[in-house]
């Protein structure tokens, strides 16, 4: 039996999903990575730890499936979006990648937007947003001309893999599209953004579909790992996509709630004619011709981790959130907001920060929990309710996927709080599912992206919502919605201390 390898390049680890031509996981394996903050608002993160954890995950797989070497036939990649990889003209990395989560750019952010701002809504389908690239790439120009004199190259964090198993620099229109660089309607990369902000269309690399070949593994790695055939590798997408397709949203009636290190609410779109006016991101999508609106939460499952590091270091995650369910809707009366690192959708905001509000002598440990829980549920509401206001979306059922998902009583919440069916994916990792998909099509074993979900996507566990929890979650939402605004002036004044 032949195998794909869908590699999921994430923010907190590496994970390996390993499938048959059925779509049966074979193995999977996983390797964390740290997150640097030289500063608050700071993030980025080592590429040489990447190629690490990738090279880990390819020993355990080898270790693991005894016909690995000899029957893995096509590997692709789903990727954490945006972040930004600088290269010299010897092809090596010149600084640490500075993530989607870094929010140092609010300066040049504005400063696209005043001298730029309608054109590149117009071309990129977005505005310019502290986690995008090209606000990066202007920081760089501006802070660390020394860096700016050397690049060459720049990639996003999956083509560096991708550079580095096949030699050849790609980047597919998905994880393109979450640079600000690319023309979203003529797929090409946009002359009109490169000349304004002076940044020399040679140092990037070139587009190809998802499913393109981008080349086959370098000699050094086959002999390295012990391949026997050849394998293949295909460029893959950004991972908002890929678990989008992993999760089965290949058209509109379906949303994707993922909570992973940020959080997304995402949705099918047929064409780049919906216009959210920047509120949600639009994107090119993995499959031919495709789109999707999204709306991001910074720290999703990252304030549940926070959460937990702080306040609780010793416990697993079931321990932490083991009797969830024996505390109503509501925390009784805690409210968390969850932008400890700022937030993206729906306030675009790099200096506010978070709260518990109503904290009580009666809440314990597990109280503050389900407020977390609940927290980054209603974040992602926000962004359910514009694609429902601004396009009239409705969702009657949506997919969970991430790491939020392997909680019963979370998808419980979201249930809940999304007044719609919660269903999760067999294969639990729907980035890299996503990925190993694009890989079996790219191989030819299936037509289409959507042929392939056909026999690849199977879903588990439908959870409904409770009709007296969906009541109480919408007096609780409409609460929440007003933290925002009033403590944002307090945060703002907080963070010039
Ligand atoms: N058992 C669990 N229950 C609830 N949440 C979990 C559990 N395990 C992990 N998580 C959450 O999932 C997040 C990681 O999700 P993942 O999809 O792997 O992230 P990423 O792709 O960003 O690396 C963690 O930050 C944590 O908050
Ligand atoms: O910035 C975005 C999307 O715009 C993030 O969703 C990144 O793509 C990282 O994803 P995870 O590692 O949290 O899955």
């Amino acid at each position: 039996m032949a195998y794909v390898l869908g590699i999921d390049l994430g923010t907190s680890s590496l994970k390996g999903l390993l499938l048959d031509e059925q779509g049966k996981t074979v193995s999977s394996a996983q390797k964390e990575y740290p997150l640097i903050h030289p500063k608050s608002g700071y993030s980025e993160q080592d590429p040489g730890q990447w190629i690490l954890a990738c090279e880990y995950v390819l020993d355990k797989l080898k270790a693991e499936v005894a016909d690995f070497a000899t029957q893995l036939e096509g590997i692709s990649f789903s990727g954490q979006m945006h972040s930004l990889v600088v290269l010299d003209e010897e092809n090596n990395v010149l600084r640490n990648a500075i993530l989607w989560n870094d929010v140092r750019t609010t300066k040049q952010c504005k400063a696209i937007m005043d001298a730029f701002g309608e054109e590149l809504l117009a071309i990129t389908k977005n505005i310019a947003l502290e986690g995008f690239t090209l606000p990066k790439i202007l920081w760089i120009q501006e802070n660390e001309p020394e860096i700016w004199d050397k690049v060459r190259h720049m990639l996003l964090p999956k083509d560096y893999l991708g550079y580095w198993m096949t030699g050849t620099m790609h980047m597919d229109y998905s994880d393109a599209a979450g640079t600000l660089l690319l023309d979203a309607e003529k797929k090409e990369w946009s002359k009109a953004v490169l000349e304004e902000f002076r940044i020399p269309a040679a140092y990037l690399p070139e587009l190809i579909g998802s499913s393109g070949m981008t080349g086959k593994l370098r000699p050094e790695l086959a002999n390295r790992f012990g391949f026997e055939k050849e394998v293949k590798i295909f460029a893959g997408g950004a991972d908002n996509a890929c678990a989008a397709i992993g999760a089965g949203i290949v058209n509109a009636e379906t949303g994707m709630a993922s909570i992973g290190t940020s959080g997304v609410f995402l949705a099918f779109e047929d064409s780049a004619e919906q216009d959210y006016q920047g509120k949600l991101h639009l994107f090119n999508h993995t499959i031919e011709g495709g789109y999707y609106s999204m709306g991001v939460t910074l720290a999703a499952g990252h304030s549940l981790n926070w959460f937990k590091e702080t306040f609780a270091p010793d416990s697993t995650f079931e321990e932490l959130l083991e009797g969830m369910d024996a505390i109503k809707p509501g925390a009784d009366g805690l409210l968390f907001t969850p932008y400890i690192v700022g937030e993206r959708t729906p306030h675009v905001d790099s200096k506010i920060r978070g709260s518990f509000i109503g904290m009580d002598t009666n809440h314990t440990i597990k109280h503050f929990a389900r407020a977390v829980l609940e927290g980054i549920t209603f974040s992602l509401k926000d962004s359910q309710v514009l694609m429902e206001k601004v396009a009239g979306k409705s969702f009657k059922r949506i997919v969970s996927v991430g790491g939020g998902a392997k909680n019963p009583d979370w998808l419980q919440i979201q249930a809940d709080v999304f007044d719609a069916e919660i269903t999760c994916l067999e294969a639990e990792q729907g980035p890299g599912l996503g990925a190993a998909m694009l890989a079996a099509v790219g191989l030819g074993w299936f037509p289409t992206v959507t042929a392939c979900a056909d026999v690849f996507v199977a879903y588990k566990d439908v959870v409904r919502p409770i009709p007296k929890n969906v009541a109480a979650y919408k007096k609780i939402y409409a609460l929440y919605t007003q933290v925002y605004g009033a403590t944002k002036e307090l945060c703002h004044e907080l963070a010039k201390e």
